[in-house]
C-alpha cells in the first residue's frame, strides 16, 4: 500500500478552514468540494488514456482522451457523497458506484447498509471516496468488497488519515495480490480514545450533512 501525502500550499489553506469547529456546514461543504478536486488531480495522475488525433483550428493534432472501460468513482456513503462532485469534474466520463457503510461508535466495527456496484470491476481503475480513514476498518471493508468484484486497481482519496488506520490498513490488505494508493491532505498524529482522529475535523458526515441520530 502506497501512502501519498499531497503537500501543497492551497491544499494545507483549505484543510485548516476545514478543521476549525466555527467552519459552518455550507463552507464545510464548498471546501470539501476544492480540496477533493485538488487531491484528485494528484489521485489520476495514473488514470488510463488512449492516443487521438484531432483537428485544431490551424492543423491535425495528436492528444490523448480518458481510455476504456471508464473509470469507476465509489463513494463511501454518507460523508463520501461530499466529494463526489469535485471528483467527477476531473473525471466527467466516469461511471459512479455506491457503497453505504457504517462506523458503530461503540466498537468501531464498520458495517455494510447499501450497495450499488457493477457486477464485474476487472480491468476498471477504482477511485473510492472517503472523507476519513480512522481505525481504518471502513476502507478495509470496502476496498475488500471491490477485490471480492474483481478491481485490481484501487486508488482511495481522504482527506484526512491516522497513522494507526494506515497500518491496519496494510496489514489487512497484505494478503490480498492488488496495489493499493491513499491520496490524503494529511496524515494526522493519532486517534483518541473515541476513535476520532486528532486533531482531525470531527465527524465529517454530521459537519457535511448534520447530526444523523
Ligand atoms: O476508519 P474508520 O474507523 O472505519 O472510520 C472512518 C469512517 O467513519 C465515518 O463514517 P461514519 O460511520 O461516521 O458514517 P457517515 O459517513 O454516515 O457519517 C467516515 O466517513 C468513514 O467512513
Ligand atoms: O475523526 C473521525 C473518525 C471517524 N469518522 C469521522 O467522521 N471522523
Ligand atoms: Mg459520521
Amino acid at each position: 500500500m502506497r501512502t501519498h501525502v499531497v503537500d501543497h500550499p492551497l491544499v494545507a489553506h483549505k484543510l485548516t478552514t476545514l478543521r476549525n469547529k466555527e467552519t459552518d456546514s455550507p463552507t464545510f461543504r464548498r471546501l470539501t468540494d476544492e480540496l477533493v478536486t485538488l487531491l484528485a488531480y494528484e489521485a489520476t495522475r495514473d488514470v488510463r488514456v488512449e492516443d487521438v488525433t484531432i483537428s485544431s483550428p490551424v492543423s491535425p493534432a495528436n492528444g490523448v482522451k480518458l481510455a476504456s472501460p471508464k473509470p469507476l468513482v465509489v463513494p463511501i456513503l454518507r460523508a463520501g457523497l461530499g466529494m463526489l462532485d469535485g471528483m467527477v469534474r476531473l473525471l466527467p466520463t466516469a461511471e459512479v458506484g455506491f457503497l453505504g457503510m457504517i462506523r458503530n461508535e461503540e466498537t468501531l466495527e464498520a458495517s455494510t447498509y447499501a450497495e450499488r456496484l457493477p457486477e464485474d470491476l476487472s480491468g476498471r481503475q477504482c477511485y473510492v471516496l472517503d472523507p476519513m480513514l480512522a481505525t481504518g476498518g471502513t476502507l478495509a471493508a470496502a476496498i475488500r468488497f471491490l477485490v471480492d468484484r474483481g478491481a485490481n486497481d484501487i486508488t482511495a482519496i481522504c482527506l484526512l488519515v491516522a497513522p494507526e488506520g494506515c497500518e491496519r490498513l496494510a496489514e489487512e490488505l497484505a494478503d490480498l495480490d492488488v496495489p493499493v494508493t491513499i491520496v490524503t491532505a494529511a496524515m494526522d498524529e493519532k486517534l483518541n480514545e473515541l476513535g476520532y482522529i486528532v486533531p482531525g475535523l470531527g465527524d465529517a458526515g454530521d459537519r457535511l450533512y448534520g447530526v444523523a441520530h
